[in-house]
């Protein structure tokens, strides 16, 4: 190995108690809202193509129009209880909200720069009154925070001389200013979630970044923050130039999924999803697909089955409300996850050989495997194959207790067969083992 200053500090993942919590709730909602709702992704009758919270960075935006936008703000149908109702009647155990995306524009009246909220028609802090309602509904707070920063005059993608390299250190002491303002507002938020870190300018300074992560827990101990934070003294990112991952957890996979438990290499993980193909902020013209709640519920239940958390994001419009689309989504995912949270929360890899109907997910630290049923077969069985040294004690379908009686096919293996087999919505089953055999009243499940 490589001797690093700067790499990971840690072997393995943390095992503290907000760290557990974390892992706990595996379903979260990101939410990304800004000035760049107001444009929400056209300016001048012209559509933008990319993301709509990069329209500043689109050459049919002229700069000064974009930054006189924050004059137009002024979310008056904000509504932080009601936001805070439909995250939880969705299932959602934690939130994580834009405080400043890369444009610059700070949601709270920031002591450290002048472009915030304090500066808009609303005049008023939006994060505090949001956090206030999300936890009052029993949802953790988690904070984004980009360090890319287009509205801060010491901001450089890339130092090239001495001017720079002034700057660049104005803006370390800029940034870890604004950190801990955050901290001392709000102290009950549970950690960071960093982004904009790619940039030359940061990832050159590993030094600087691993001093910004251990002052942030020096002052605000547990926090939880992702691997995107980090480089190390040579500028590698998320994972240390010996490949280990720094910070808590991996956080790279951005609308993407591991595909097998391999692809996760034991580490904690988290994937953000955007609803349409690539759109954070609000986009009045959503274009290409937009999933469905069974799509999203799929991406789900395929994270918590490989040991991560899935975090679906929403970008609210500029006056505070949410799209029918989004709205929609979270109704229909709340009610699944109304009948079906157990299989979710506190979840994790099942251990079990992976099979074509769907996905198993183990209740962390019990016997308790579910079986998440995406894709029933039109044979209508479900082939379950033991591992080793495990035996199945009870089989019944999650939502109404009805018991099922698994026929034996082999050693160990078994097919179900589920009561109905039509449904229009995932399946789950649940699955009682045990690493003793013969522990089932009368012994294990015979030969049907
Ligand atoms: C969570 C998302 N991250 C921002 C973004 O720029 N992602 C594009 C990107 C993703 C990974 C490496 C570089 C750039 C998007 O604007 C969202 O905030």
């Amino acid at each position: 190995t490589i001797a690093l200053q700067h790499g990971a500090h840690r072997i393995g993942n943390r095992t503290d108690a907000d760290m557990a919590r974390w892992r706990s709730l595996r379903f979260g909602q990101f939410i990304h809202w800004g000035v760049y709702a107001i444009a929400g992704g056209e300016w001048n009758g012209k559509v933008y193509n990319g993301a709509a919270e990069w329209i500043r960075s689109w050459k049919e935006m002229p700069h000064e129009e974009y930054d006189k936008l924050y004059r137009q703000f002024n979310p008056v149908n904000f509504n932080p209880q009601q936001w805070a109702s439909q995250a939880k009647d969705m299932g959602a155990k934690y939130m994580i909200i834009t405080t400043k995306h890369h444009d610059g524009f700070c949601l709270w009246p920031s002591k450290y720069s002048k472009y915030n909220i304090a500066a808009s028609p609303w005049k008023k802090d939006l994060l505090g009154p949001m956090i206030d309602a999300y936890n009052k509904a029993g949802i953790d707070v988690y904070l984004y925070f980009s360090i890319i920063d287009w509205n801060h005059p010491d901001y450089r993608p890339s130092l090239k001389n001495a001017a720079d390299s002034a700057a660049g250190k104005r803006f370390q002491v800029f940034v870890k200013n604004q950190l801990a303002e955050l901290l001392q507002r709000y102290p009950t938020i549970k950690g960071f979630w960093f982004d904009g870190t790619w940039d030359a300018s940061w990832k050159n300074d590993g030094a600087f970044t691993d001093e910004l992560e251990q002052y942030l827990q020096s002052i605000h101990p547990g926090l939880v923050m992702g691997s995107r934070l980090r480089a190390d003294e040579k500028g590698a990112r998320h994972f240390d130039s010996n490949g280990r991952l720094m910070g808590d957890y991996e956080q790279g996979w951005e609308r993407k999924l591991p595909e097998k438990i391999e692809d996760v290499h034991g580490n904690d993980w988290e994937a953000v999803m955007t609803v349409p193909e690539n759109q954070w902020g609000y986009h009045a013209k959503w274009m290409g697909h937009v999933k469905s709640a069974n799509e999203i519920l799929e991406m789900l239940v395929k994270s918590v089955s490989l040991n991560g958390n899935f975090v679906l994001n929403f970008g609210p419009k500029a006056d505070g409300t949410f799209r029918k689309e989004e709205q929609d989504l979270m109704t229909n995912i709340g009610a699944w996850m109304k009948v079906n949270g157990d299989a979710i929360y506190n979840g994790t890899y099942a251990g079990f050989e992976k099979q074509d109907w769907g996905y198993y997910i183990r209740k962390t630290g019990t016997d308790s495997v579910y079986m998440v049923v995406f894709n029933m077969p039109v044979s209508g069985n479900l082939r379950v194959k033991m591992p080793a040294r495990t035996y199945l004690t009870g089989v019944s379908m999650l939502q109404n207790n009805v018991p099922l009686t698994p026929e034996l096919i082999g050693r160990e293996e078994y097919f179900l067969r589920l009561p109905n087999k039509q449904s229009d919505v995932p399946v789950v089953i649940l699955l009682k083992t045990s690493t003793k055999e013969g522990n089932k009243e009368g012994g294990n499940f015979e030969k049907a």
